[in-house]
């Protein structure tokens, strides 16, 4: 009789994401949104809770930030065994929960997607303003790539953006707090979803067609989860944000109605028979 092999026969893992984020109980943003565009985009998601959200099409109702040893402890268990080749930072909710994470990802060799989550799209407050200086001086220094809305972008650098010239402006201004990459997503603004990637000398930027779709929960979620599971690919920065811009753009144009409110992106876009 020939002995069981110790082993299972193994096939190749997926490229590792992690994200660092809260939860969304209603599915369409957070993390929730992250592990659902990482297995979309062929990677193996897994994640770091720092806030619970009771949250659905309306709004948040309420939410509880994890204790800082809790948000250390799992993101310890996840590098120190299985490895990471990207991670994604987005609602961390306080100054000591940023500070935590600035100095965990400092300590990763991987590159770092940062969403740095500040309102939600009903304006219920995801970051405390006391925050707001951590997140200048520690998180954006060890970002490969930050990636604010025009709100989140006002908020850190004081640059109002109205047009494409304000996005380079915002940019400009960003970078100056030490991220190798800003992402401006000019999806707040009028015509085109326009967005503005730079290192300070190169400039790419992405253009899709607005769809005038109510039910966009998640677009930032979903945009800067996608880059993470690119950049795990091994794509270069530019590339990967290209390609996870066009995820979004199919999500948002599938995002479905759900609960009373605006429903979430459509992650799954890419399975859905036509
Ligand atoms: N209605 C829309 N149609 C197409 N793309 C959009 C639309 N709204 C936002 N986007 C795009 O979705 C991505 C996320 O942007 P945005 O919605 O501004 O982020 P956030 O969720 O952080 O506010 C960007 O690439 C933006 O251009
Ligand atoms: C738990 C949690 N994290 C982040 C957000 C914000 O998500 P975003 O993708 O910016 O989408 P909107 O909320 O603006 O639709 C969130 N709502 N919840």
């Amino acid at each position: 009789m020939t002995a069981p092999p110790t082993t299972a026969p193994s096939t190749t893992a997926p490229p590792r994401v992690l994200t660092v984020a809260g939860s969304d109980s209603g599915g369409g943003a957070g993390i929730q949104a992250d592990l659902k565009t990482m297995l979309a985009l062929g990677t193996h998601g897994m994640s770091v809770v720092t806030a619970v959200t009771a949250q659905n099409s309306l709004g948040v109702q309420g939410f509880w930030e994890l204790p800082v040893e809790a948000v250390r402890a799992q993101y310890r268990s996840v590098v120190d065994d299985i490895g990471v080749q990207a991670v994604k930072t987005g609602m961390l909710a306080s100054a000591e929960l940023v500070e935590t994470v600035a100095e965990l990802i400092a300590g990763t060799d991987a590159p770092s997607v940062v969403d740095p989550v500040g309102v939600s799209k009903h304006g219920d407050s995801l970051l405390a303003a006391s925050a707001l200086d951590s997140v200048r001086t520690k998180l954006l220094p060890v970002a490969t790539v930050a990636t604010p809305n025009l709100d989140e972008v006002a908020q850190l650098t004081g640059v109002q953006v109205e047009s494409e010239e304000g996005m380079r402006r915002a940019a400009a201004a960003l970078l100056a707090y030490g991220p190798r990459w800003a992402l401006i997503k000019g999806g707040h603004l009028q015509g085109d979803a326009v967005d503005l990637l730079t290192d300070g000398s190169d400039e790419h930027w992405l253009r899709a067609p607005r769809h005038d779709n109510r039910h966009t929960h998640g677009t930032g979620c979903t945009l800067a989860s996608a880059i993470a599971s690119h950049l795990a690919r091994g794509l270069p920065v530019p590339e990967a944000v290209a390609a996870a811009k066009e995820y979004v753009t199919g999500a948002i144009e599938a995002g479905f109605a759900l609960g009373g409110g605006i429903g979430p992106v459509d992650h799954g876009w890419r399975f859905r028979d036509q």
